[in-house]
């Protein structure tokens, strides 16, 4: 997949782009433990189907997440529609993003 022109396509709304442009991230923060797991086991389910994986980390009730397309080496589309898919994922879990 090719990478995407940043001058063409935004960076989704509450992720911040890395300083070398390429990978974004963005942390969310959960009610609790349970809750932040189920939205990592929502994000794993759907990584494995369209076999795009994250980078991410979990401490508690927060979840660390960043979007890179390693066989591209850089942001292609199917990190921004995972990022999509986190933010929709994110709200069905009564989050607060930080
Ligand atoms: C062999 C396998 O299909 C590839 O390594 C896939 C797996 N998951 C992946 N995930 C991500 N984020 N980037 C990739 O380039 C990637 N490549």
């Amino acid at each position: 997949m090719e990478k995407i022109d940043l001058t063409k396509v935004p960076v989704p709304q509450g992720w911040t782009l890395a300083a070398d442009q390429l990978s974004i991230s963005r942390d969310f923060k959960f009610a609790g433990f349970v809750e932040a797991f189920a939205f990592m086991s929502a994000v794993a389910l759907t990584a494995e189907k369209r076999n795009h994986h994250p980078e991410w980390s979990n401490v508690y009730n927060k979840v660390s997440i960043t979007w890179t397309t390693h066989d591209a080496g850089g942001l292609t589309q199917r990190d921004i529609d995972m990022a999509l898919f986190c933010d929709a994922a994110a709200k069905g879990h009564a989050h607060a993003s930080v």
